[in-house]
């Protein structure tokens, strides 16, 4: 701390003195820039490379920020960079922005600019996904965490499936599950997860670490001086020095700031990290909230790692590229008529004079048109609205609209709420996870079979469903929020089955979450577990604790119309 600056807990170092020489007229050959990064200011810098200049250990860069003199090498390397993020965009939108919470701030932004997060999100608007547009008015790291909610308000036809199977919620390995989970301990019996290894730099960036030119452009230690008075004003690190060169060279440590304080809150934290993965596909924000108790965040999550869009593959699941497969459209002014687009095909989705339809309306609400044991086909990846992604048929496959919190219930753990009004058919994301064998789902341990999912659509009790050929979501591990959805007896939400880019008889499809009836804003979601026996259920059957069958718990949904247990 220095006496002139009392309030500040750290300031930078001057930057170290290099020797250049005696005479200040001698003109030093730039060769190119090899990085940039973002200084602990929030400027950004360039990493210099010099042609005929270097120290006594052999290093020859040094730090400087824009400067005249090399203003059409930076514009370069500017473009160069660009392009390669942009590339990178192309390759996958759906990489995360991967910020580690115990980032520092200005480490942060390196590493977005890392993740090519700008490029990202410019491609993500060119194709035309839609995107969650309050992230202006959520708070940093640092958040209080307190729950308070200050969002803003968001506001040839196949017809070869006549069966009657629908997707059954979670799965039946479920009921062999001793799933009454204990209350979680408070944060005063649990270990405080040990500080997440900082990702600093992304190795990507490491790509574009090639000189932005290989030609040298003369830089005189006086124009050096020129630029050192620029950069004292704002003091960086490792800045081109200013001052002529004094010898002997005096070696000087590199790091010379002290880090800023830590992040502690690990709920914070934990909504941070999730809300720059859910950022990262475009889609807005999960918050962590608990007006219950002490309990930081949700139990169990140590090698949890939160996935918003997509399936992670286990190995025993065959991935097959059905893009030769996939029947797609060539709808000139978007696909407004199921009859005519071509990708609806195989679709079984039809109105009361049997003619084809979407699942959605104009608005993007779904129209719980979709009979049991069939599939919603939305547009592909081959279809000709795949480059402007601005289609009707594009809905469960489009990123997040609204908020989400995570938050502690009284009675059944942690569940899913969201902080705006809803409307009925409103679709809210899909459930992601491991995608296993049935097969692996029985195998699965207690503490997984809570979080399964199967995708049985095409199922009638039939066929073999322990096999390979039939497949189950495991959300234990990688997830998204869908994976906190509690069951009631009087849902709110239900699941649907969807596809794109691949064919129904895969059986792979997602299952999307969407509501069932308007929804006021801080009301919990929630889905039927068991919809399939909620026709056998009789009311108030199991409230009496002997009377709960094995494998099932005591539910606690508070419906007025509870049917006493739910298999879990
Ligand atoms: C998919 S998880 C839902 C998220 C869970 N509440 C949590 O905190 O992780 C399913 C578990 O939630 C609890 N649960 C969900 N709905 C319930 C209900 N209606 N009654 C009792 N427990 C319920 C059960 O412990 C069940 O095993």
């Amino acid at each position: 701390m220095t006496p002139d600056m009392p309030d500040k807990i750290w300031v930078a170092s001057p930057p170290p003195q290099e020797d250049w020489g005696d005479d200040p007229d001698t003109q030093w050959a730039v060769k190119g820039i090899v990085s940039d990064d973002i200084d602990a200011f929030g400027a950004k810098r360039y990493e210099i490379k010099w042609a005929d200049w270097h120290r006594e250990d052999g290093t020859s860069t040094t730090w400087g920020k824009h400067q005249p003199d090399m203003e059409k090498m930076i514009e370069e390397w500017n473009k160069n960079r660009e392009n390669n993020w942009l590339e990178m965009a192309k390759e996958s939108l759906e990489i995360p922005v991967a910020l580690e919470p115990s980032q520092q701030w200005h480490d942060a932004l390196n590493a977005e600019r890392g993740h090519g997060y700008a490029e990202k999100d410019t491609e993500a608007q060119r194709v035309g996904l839609r995107k969650y547009a309050g992230w202006a008015n959520i708070r940093c790291p640092g958040d209080d965490g307190d729950g308070d909610s200050d969002e803003p308000a968001v506001g040839s036809r196949a017809r070869l499936r006549a069966r009657p199977a629908s997707v059954s919620a979670l799965s039946n390995h479920a009921a062999q599950s001793t799933s009454n989970r204990p209350v979680p301990a408070s944060p005063v019996s649990r270990s405080v997860a040990s500080p997440l290894p900082s990702v600093g730099l992304s190795p990507d960036r490491n790509k574009s670490n090639t000189l932005a030119s290989t030609g040298s452009t003369p830089l005189s230690s006086r124009q050096r001086s020129s630029t050192a008075k620029v950069s004292s004003a704002s003091p960086a690190v490792n800045d081109i020095a200013l001052e002529p060169m004094k010898r002997p060279m005096k070696p000087l440590p590199r790091r010379i700031i002290s880090p800023l304080p830590p992040i502690v809150d690990r709920r914070a934290k934990l909504q941070e990290k999730w809300s720059n993965v859910a950022r990262g596909f475009g889609a807005a924000p999960v918050r962590i909230v608990n007006d219950v108790n002490d309990e930081d965040i949700p139990p169990g999550l140590e090698s949890f790692t939160y996935r918003e869009y997509c399936y992670v593959h286990s190995p025993e699941v065959l991935v097959s590229d059905m893009t030769d497969c996939v029947v797609s459209c060539d709808c000139e002014n978007g696909c407004t008529n199921a009859w005519v687009c071509g990708c609806q095909d195989p679709s079984e989705i039809t109105n009361e004079f049997d003619e084809r339809e979407f699942a959605y309306d104009d608005k993007g609400l779904f129209k719980f048109n979709v009979p049991p044991g069939v599939e919603v086909i939305e547009c592909n990846k081959k279809c000709s609205c795949y480059t402007t992604r601005k289609c009707p048929n594009r809905v469960a496959q489009t990123p997040r609209e609204v908020p989400i919190e995570i938050f502690r219930t009284r009675d059944c753990g942690w569940g899913v709420r969201c902080p705006v009004d809803l409307v009925r058919g409103k679709v809210l994301g899909v459930y992601t996870g491991e995608l296993i064998t049935r097969r692996q789902a029985h195998q699965r341990s207690d503490d997984h079979k809570s979080y399964i999912f199967d995708l049985d659509v095409h199922e009638d009790g039939s066929e073999d469903a322990k096999g390979l050929h039939f497949y189950s979501v495991d959300s234990y591990i990688y997830g998204n929020w869908t994976r906190f959805l509690n069951h009631s007896c009087e849902p709110n939400a239900r699941v649907y089955p969807v596809i794109w880019d691949t064919i129904p008889e895969v059986n792979q499809p997602y299952l999307a979450i969407v509501t069932t009836r308007a929804v006021p804003a801080g009301t919990e979601l929630t889905i039927d577990y068991d919809p399939k026996a909620a026709t056998s259920y009789t009311k108030g059957k199991g409230k009496g604790k002997d009377q709960i069958p094995p494998g099932a718990r005591f539910c606690a949904c508070g419906a007025a119309d509870c049917r006493g247990w739910v298999r879990v």
